[in-house]
């Protein structure tokens, strides 16, 4: 395997049972992230990108079932049996949540929290320390996120704490454990316009200081752009463009990505916003052939007859007829 990759998604498919049948919600699904890199995971609401993001941290439904491999640092984590995935989760794979509470312990103090963290770490790494000096590792990462007064944030409880402190606990959790791989679904959607870009500077932060891969998951294409080198393009539960960042948005290729990035508001005054035409298909009833056939406005004869598979083109990977 190549050292430089964090994580290798092969022919992942994730289905739901529902009270009406099985569905599919994730196609194969192969993806690669480098030690380092930060890749934007973009699509409208439904297109899968949180089921992906559970499925890598394993943390999905009871009602769900996985196919394919998930590859993390040389880890198969979807052939992981539930008993064996303790000693793999926060270390391997952290999330964080669009809630950050969610990533928190309600009924413990955010000290002790953090001191949980910083004692995986320790033990991952085979190192001993005293509680007193990993308690000034905690203090010290606090002072770094610039919380106000961190001897008193440690002795609070997470729902005594704003959404913005909250959000950068879990991000100091993060500097804390020190994971190979962070996944970040929708982490600034919660927060207020002024915190989010604080928010988005930490993320980057973290990504510098310990070269934690990211998987920054949101439907908003323009903060991916901010924060991400590469990007990922999802519709209907499959990817139909992966390409570096710069790349997508000046010429888009997919002609959903195409929509995405006219949605964007450039800031002159008399630029035209284009919304795409029409909804998401539902898992139920996706049109045979390339799934965005319906609301394409390229559409010709064999898109709505056959799916098309993904390629590589020009070093980005696109899944689309004009290009085949
Ligand atoms: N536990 C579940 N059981 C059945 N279907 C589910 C479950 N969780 C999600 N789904 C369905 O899977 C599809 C993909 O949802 P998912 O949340 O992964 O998309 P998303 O792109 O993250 O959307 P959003 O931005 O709205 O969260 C949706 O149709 C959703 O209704």
């Amino acid at each position: 395997m190549n050292n430089m990759v964090v994580l290798q998604i092969r022919n992942l498919n994730v289905y739901y049972n529902t009270l009406i049948s099985w569905v599919k919600v994730l196609s194969d699904v192969n993806l690669d992230v480098e030690k380092g890199e930060i890749v934007g995971v973009v699509g409208e609401s439904g297109s899968g990108k949180s089921t992906l993001g559970h499925a890598i941290s394993r943390i999905l439904p009871p009602n769900a079932r996985i196919q394919g491999d998930i590859i993390v640092d040389g880890v198969n984590l979807a052939k992981l049996k539930d008993s064996e995935l303790q000693k793999y989760r926060g270390t391997w794979v952290f999330m964080i949540f669009q809630n950050p509470l969610n990533s928190l312990n309600p009924v413990k103090k955010v000290g002790s929290q953090l001191l949980e963290a910083v004692k995986i770490r320790y033990q991952r790494e085979g190192k001993k320390a005293e509680e007193e000096s990993l308690m000034r590792d905690v203090i010290e990462v606090l002072k770094d996120l610039r919380l106000p007064d961190p001897y008193s944030i440690i002795d609070r409880y997470p729902h005594q704490l704003s959404g913005g402190q909250v959000q950068r606990i879990v991000i100091s959790m993060a500097l804390l454990l020190k994971p190979k791989l962070l996944i970040a679904d929708e982490p600034t959607s919660a927060l207020d316009v002024t915190i989010q870009a604080q928010v988005v500077n930490l993320f980057k932060q973290l990504n510098k200081e310990i070269n934690t891969s990211i998987l920054f998951i949101t439907h908003d294409i323009s903060l991916a752009y901010v924060v991400s080198d590469r990007i990922v393009v999802m519709y209907a539960g499959r990817i139909m463009e992966d390409g570096k960042v710069e790349e997508v948005l000046k010429s888009p290729m997919h002609p959903y990505t195409q929509g995405l990035v006219a949605s964007i508001p450039s800031g002159d005054k008399n630029q035209k916003l284009t919304a795409i035409p029409g909804n998401p298909p539902s898992f139920f009833a996706l049109p045979t052939g390339c799934k965005f056939s319906n609301r394409c406005s390229k559409v010709f004869d064999i898109c709505r007859k056959k799916e098309p598979s993904i390629i590589e083109k020009n070093g980005r990977k696109i899944r689309c007829w004009l290009y085949e």
